[in-house]
């Protein structure tokens, strides 16, 4: 199949739980809506984590490039904030199942215990519980953007969805200067009052406060450069 089949971007309805959770997320009174960056590096560790598990039987998953490692950029003029993983990435089939729908098992339940906990001010570890840490991206962004290449694929997908809107995007990543050689990169456009968090010094806090557990290095992006911020114990096992 090649690129001309792929229309320009095929239109997805979400599943219908996930519109009823991303509306409790997008219209929650949210006290500390800063917990989205801990869901979404939480993410990213989780597809290095899976990434590092599969290469042990099959190295060829990093040919792509070694380093496994979650990178942090502050655009603070444009109110953007991007975070790239270099973990196994989704397929588009992947991506569409992962974003647009959750297993409706626990999620009655988790809606139920969202609902009360937004009467009783919303507990900030309940989206993580329940695996639906992605939609916390919309507590701060009205847009979110994610581009994903998985070594599964020769092709790199970019998911977009907008708070309030019960569609989402799916299309192939054309522009050169977008792809990445593997991983997933989020980029969140942020609501008008939370334009905040793309301060570098905001994030490299909320880095240290909610992602210093995270086996791999994260890197957060100023305008000179990558700095580290999170020194990594090598595994002496792995040494
Ligand atoms: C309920 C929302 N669904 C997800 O968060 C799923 O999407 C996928 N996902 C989210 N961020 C990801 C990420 N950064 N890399 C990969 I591979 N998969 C990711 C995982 O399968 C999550 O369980």
């Amino acid at each position: 199949v090649d690129s001309t089949d792929m229309p320009p971007a095929e239109k997805h309805e979400y599943q219908a739980e996930v519109n009823r959770l991303m509306d409790l997320i997008v219209h929650s009174l949210y006290s500390n809506k800063e917990v989205f960056l801990r869901e979404l590096v939480s993410n990213a560790s989780d597809a290095l984590d899976k990434l590092r598990y599969l290469s042990v039987t099959d190295p060829e998953l990093l040919k792509d490039g070694p380093e496994l490692d979650i990178r942090i950029q502050t655009d603070k003029d444009n109110g953007i904030v991007t975070i790239t993983d270099s973990g196994i990435g989704m397929t588009k089939q992947e991506l569409v199942d992962s974003l647009g729908t959750i297993a409706s098992s626990g999620t009655a339940k988790f809606l139920k215990a969202l609902k009360e906990s937004q009467e009783a001010g919303m507990d900030s570890n309940l989206i993580g519980q329940f695996g639906v840490g992605f939609y916390s991206a919309f507590l701060v962004a009205d847009k979110v953007v994610v581009s994903t290449k998985s070594p599964k694929s020769d092709k790199q997908y970019v998911w977009e969805g907008e708070a309030d809107s019960s569609s989402y995007t799916v299309r192939e990543e054309k522009d050169p200067e977008k792809l990445i050689p593997r991983g997933t990169r989020l980029t969140l456009y942020l609501k008008r009052d939370d334009k905040g968090f793309a301060h570098p010094e905001r994030i490299q806090k909320l880095v240290k406060n909610y992602s210093q557990f995270v086996s791999f290095p994260i890197y957060t992006w100023q305008e000179k450069g990558f700095t580290k911020e999170v020194e990594v114990d090598e595994d002496p096992a792995e040494t």
